[in-house]
């Protein structure tokens, strides 16, 4: 069995990545830095010839216009997609809209951590009529209110996320097909902690960058050949995960 070759990529920045605000389901568009990363993401799969057979996606549309410019970049416009609530960011909960640097001074180094990168501790909850909330959001109206977020700490994203992993992406990956998930920087960050089984501790030190395909050899039992991936732009995959490491300083 040869098993298909996996390339995740975090959509490029966002109006609020620029602007340092939490933005979790806020379905905010990307800016021109962020389409141009896009791009350039497509462009480093074409030269490195991993072209995906099929897409998959959240529905947020961050990540949807971050694969359609990639794609486009590439000649892939035309492959299958596939969308799905469970491929959506973290819910930022409470703190969906608010600015990371005074989220930080006013809470606290320690705080700030735990609700950023902490594996289980949540922030608190989202009124479900605040602005910020997606409560009433046609797209998710077919799901029960047990199942809409009010918060998410990366455990509950990671507990979504692995029913559409095993029911959509694994069979793709099975039929020996590239494929790519577009997605965001804490559900690929639930993804990578399951495929290279990363502590509980050392996940809240693994940051993604925006914009760079990351790619991952499976072996028959879907797990990692090499530990971590491949980022097609290493040395500036480096830098842009330290950046985004520091947000809120
Ligand atoms: O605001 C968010 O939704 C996420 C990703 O942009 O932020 P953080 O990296 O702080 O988890």
């Amino acid at each position: 069995m040869t098993v298909g070759t996996l390339v995740l990529l975090r959509h490029g920045e966002s109006e609020w990545n620029a602007k340092n605000l939490f933005t979790g389901w806020v379905d905010v568009d990307l800016n021109a830095k962020g389409e141009a990363e896009a791009r350039r993401g497509g462009e480093l799969l074409k030269e490195h010839g991993l072209l995906p057979d099929v897409v998959h996606t959240s529905v947020l549309r961050r990540a949807i216009r971050t694969s359609e410019i990639a794609l486009h970049a590439a000649d892939r416009h035309w492959i299958p997609v596939r969308r799905h609530w469970r491929l959506n960011e973290r819910h930022y909960g409470a703190l969906q809209g608010k600015d990371k640097k005074q989220t930080l001074q006013e809470y606290g180094e320690e705080q700030f951590m735990l609700w950023r990168r902490s594996y289980d501790t949540p922030p608190p909850p989202i009124g479900e009529n605040d602005e910020f909330s997606q409560f009433a959001d046609p797209r998710y109206a077919a799901l029960p209110p047990e199942l809409k977020p009010r918060t998410e700490c990366l455990k509950d994203v990671l507990e979504r996320a692995l029913p559409y992993w095993y029911d959509a992406v694994v069979p793709d990956l099975l039929s020996g097909q590239t494929v790519l998930v577009a997605a965001h920087g804490n559900s690929l960050r639930a993804i990578v902690k399951h495929l290279d089984q990363v502590s509980d501790e050392a996940i809240a030190k693994l940051n993604i960058p925006t914009g760079i395909p990351l790619r991952y050899d499976l072996d028959d039992n879907l797990r990692p050949v090499t530990a971590g991936g491949a980022y097609l732009d290493p040395e500036l995959a480096k830098e842009a995960a330290a950046a985004v490491a520091s947000q809120g300083r």
